[in-house]
């Protein structure tokens, strides 16, 4: 905290979970995402240093689309149905999953997540700790907040948090990976 510069707000909609996974989960969880096959992301002409994988739903990040690609592994199953719990939502809402490898020193820059989305976000961190900053607002009026998100904990991004706040994640110190968890809008 106090390296951002604005008005310190909690994000309405944030909700932070420690400890989602014990350490034999996350043991085995960064043993099967290593195997996993990343792609690049390209946005805006330009190759990102972390890498993707898309399960339940591959969303484009240059036409917007979203396509039916392969089923949840298994081995996500579970964890699924945690983050799931966490949100108040059934497994099965959560039709995408989106596994990010951060190498160390990557970073992801200030967005909100697509609209084609809905309108909760549930993610898990695993391997290295990181920061998740927030903003909204301009000049004098600029909001931010900043949570340490620890390896084998989850968040949730609802209501402001995920539609008004804008969020990022400076370099990673170490290897990170998170998988994060959308819904589809719905209609
Ligand atoms: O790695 C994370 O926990 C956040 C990733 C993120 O913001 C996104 O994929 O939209
Ligand atoms: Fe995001």
């Amino acid at each position: 905290m106090g390296r951002m510069r604005g008005i310190h707000e909690r994000p309405a909609g944030l909700t932070y979970r420690p400890e989602l996974v014990d350490v034999d989960e996350e043991r085995s969880l960064l043993a099967a995402l290593a195997a996993y096959d990343f792609r690049e992301v390209r946005m805006h002409g330009q190759i990102a240093r972390r890498t993707v994988r898309h399960f339940g739903f591959d969303y484009d990040y240059g036409s917007f689309q979203l396509t039916a690609t392969d089923a949840l592994p298994v081995e996500l199953h579970e964890v699924r149905q945690r983050c799931a719990a966490l949100a108040g939502l059934p497994a099965t809402a959560l039709a995408q999953a989106l596994v990010t490898r951060y190498p160390p020193g990557s970073v992801i820059g200030w967005h909100r997540d697509a609209p084609a989305f809905g309108p909760t976000v549930v993610g898990l961190s695993l391997g290295s700790a990181c920061r998740l900053r927030f903003q909204r607002g301009k000049a004098d009026d600029r909001r931010v907040y900043e949570v340490e998100l620890a390896p084998r904990s989850a968040y949730v991004l609802a209501g402001a948090a995920r539609s008004g706040w804008q969020h990022s994640i400076p370099p990673v110190p170490e290897l990170r990976y998170s998988i994060t968890f959308r819904q589809l809008r719905a209609g």
